[in-house]
């Protein structure tokens, strides 16, 4: 299937690619202390002024430089930027002495949550990765092919000396509203519980903004690191200024299996474990949020279904403990029905699952777009990594915040949730509290 759009696209694949005209790849074992009980590890690797990271539980994949990138907008964005991945491909000359899912090429991505949103998608391949999956690590290069024997592989010791400046705090952090201020974002809220309780529509999500202006730029490694540390069940991401820990996996496909993780339905912590408990066996049982969660799943599992030979849809819920909040959460799985398939195609799928747009998606869209009043831009949508083989794995950028290009001394934080006919505001704008509160410790 690759081969096919691969050439029907090539002319327009050229134009989202910026890369030398040929690359040499080499991926070769690294002699790393094992995923240990220090989940941050893997990043200790990290430059300040270059970061991709995409961590959870110790493993997953750091990289730093850009070799090439390719960008895209619009409703194609995710198919002209497979195609162009395909392009690349075919320019590099690839040594994988590892063979490991991660190894070889990769490409970090980060797409907008709406095909209309200017800020579009991005695939970014790094110049180094090192990667961590159990007992096995690797580093990979990516280096343009000149005549001459390339570079030898990076020693540990050099690796780590890529990392070894210091990592700043932001200092003092202030917080101001977005776009909308909370007063505004509950009318926002009322108006939607009104438009579904007129029939409309079943459920939409509808997220808010606040805005942090730190004393000190911002080292995203600050970020990561904390975020990992506090929240190691998340995926830790940073992909071109988006960065967060997402408890939320769109869809990873591996060996022609693929599985999404999918969240909808979420109370408060308190702090106190017995509370909580009684309140996870609320959750498990309140019909709003099962009912929340069902158009999630049920989304996943309609778009899924076309590329799978069998599924494994659970009949319920379990209810996922993180420090701040617990979700409702239901992981289906896909024997996929032919190989080849991308997870990037399948990201393209399934986003946006009812759990970051609404049911019926369309509809859901439209009236994000006309009542919102906020530039998601790539919140919410798909962030993560894509191999050679297609294979890899995308999480739903949320408890996540967009760093500004032009000061390094400003991010937008977001978070959402889903309404629901029975939702009430005030509560929702709790719930959106709880779900900056990652992003809002991770400053400090
Ligand atoms: C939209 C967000 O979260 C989503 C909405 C949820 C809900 O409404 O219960 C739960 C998890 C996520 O699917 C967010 O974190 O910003």
């Amino acid at each position: 299937m690759g081969a096919m759009n691969i050439d029907s696209s090539l002319a327009s694949a050229e134009h989202l690619i910026a890369a030398p005209a040929r690359l040499v790849v080499r991926t070769t074992p690294l002699d790393l202390p094992s995923a240990d009980a220090d989940p941050a590890a893997l990043l200790d690797f990290l430059p300040a002024d270059s970061s991709l990271s995409w961590v959870r539980r110790g493993d997953g994949l750091v990289a730093w430089g850009e070799v090439a990138r390719i960008e895209t907008t619009g409703d194609a964005q995710f198919s002209r930027a497979e195609s162009a991945w395909g392009h690349l491909l075919q320019t590099m000359t690839v040594h994988d002495d590892v063979r490991a899912p991660g190894t070889g090429p990769v490409a970090f991505g980060s797409f907008s949550f709406d095909p209309s949103s200017g800020a579009g998608g991005v695939l970014v391949v790094p110049a180094v990765v090192v990667g961590r999956r159990g007992s096995t690590a690797w580093v990979t290069t990516v280096t343009p092919d000149t005549a001459e024997t390339g570079p030898a592989q990076p020693t540990l010791a050099e690796l780590l000396s890529v990392g070894a400046e210091p990592v700043r705090g932001p200092g003092r952090v202030t917080y101001s509203a977005g776009s909308r201020t909370a007063e505004e974002w509950l009318d926002i809220v009322t108006q939607a519980v009104a438009r579904i309780r007129s029939g409309a529509l079943d459920k939409v999500v509808l997220a808010r903004e606040v805005v942090a202006r730190t004393a000190a730029p911002v080292d995203p490694r600050w970020l990561l690191q904390r975020l990992a540390g506090s929240y190691p069940g998340c995926w830790t991401f940073s992909v071109d200024g988006m960065v967060g820990a997402t408890p939320e996996l769109l869809v990873r496909s591996e060996k022609g299996l693929a599985i999404s993780r999918v969240l909808a339905g979420t109370v408060r912590r308190t702090g106190d474990d017995d509370a909580d408990l009684v309140h996870a066996a609320h959750l498990a049982r309140s019909s709003k949020d099962l009912e929340e969660h069902e158009y999630a799943v049920s989304s996943v599992a309609r778009e899924l279904e076309p590329f799978c030979t069998s599924m494994n849809v659970p009949e319920a819920p379990f209810v996922l403990h993180l420090p701040n909040v617990m979700h409702l959460a239901t992981d289906v799985t896909g024997v996929l029905d032919r190989p080849g398939v991308s997870s990037l195609t399948l990201a393209a799928a399934l986003h946006p699952s009812a759990a970051v747009c609404g049911t019926p998606t369309l509809v859901a869209r439209d009236l994000i777009r006309e009542i919102e009043g906020l530039e998601r831009a790539r919140y919410a949508g798909p962030v993560g990594w894509l191999g050679a083989d297609g294979d890899g794995e995308w999480g739903i950028a949320l408890r996540s915040a967009e760093l500004s290009p032009e000061d390094p001394c400003e991010l937008r934080l977001f978070a959402g949730c889903g309404i629901v006919a029975a939702s009430d505001p005030e509560a929702e704008l709790a719930e959106t509290e709880a779900k900056l509160e990652p992003m809002r410790s991770a400053l400090g």
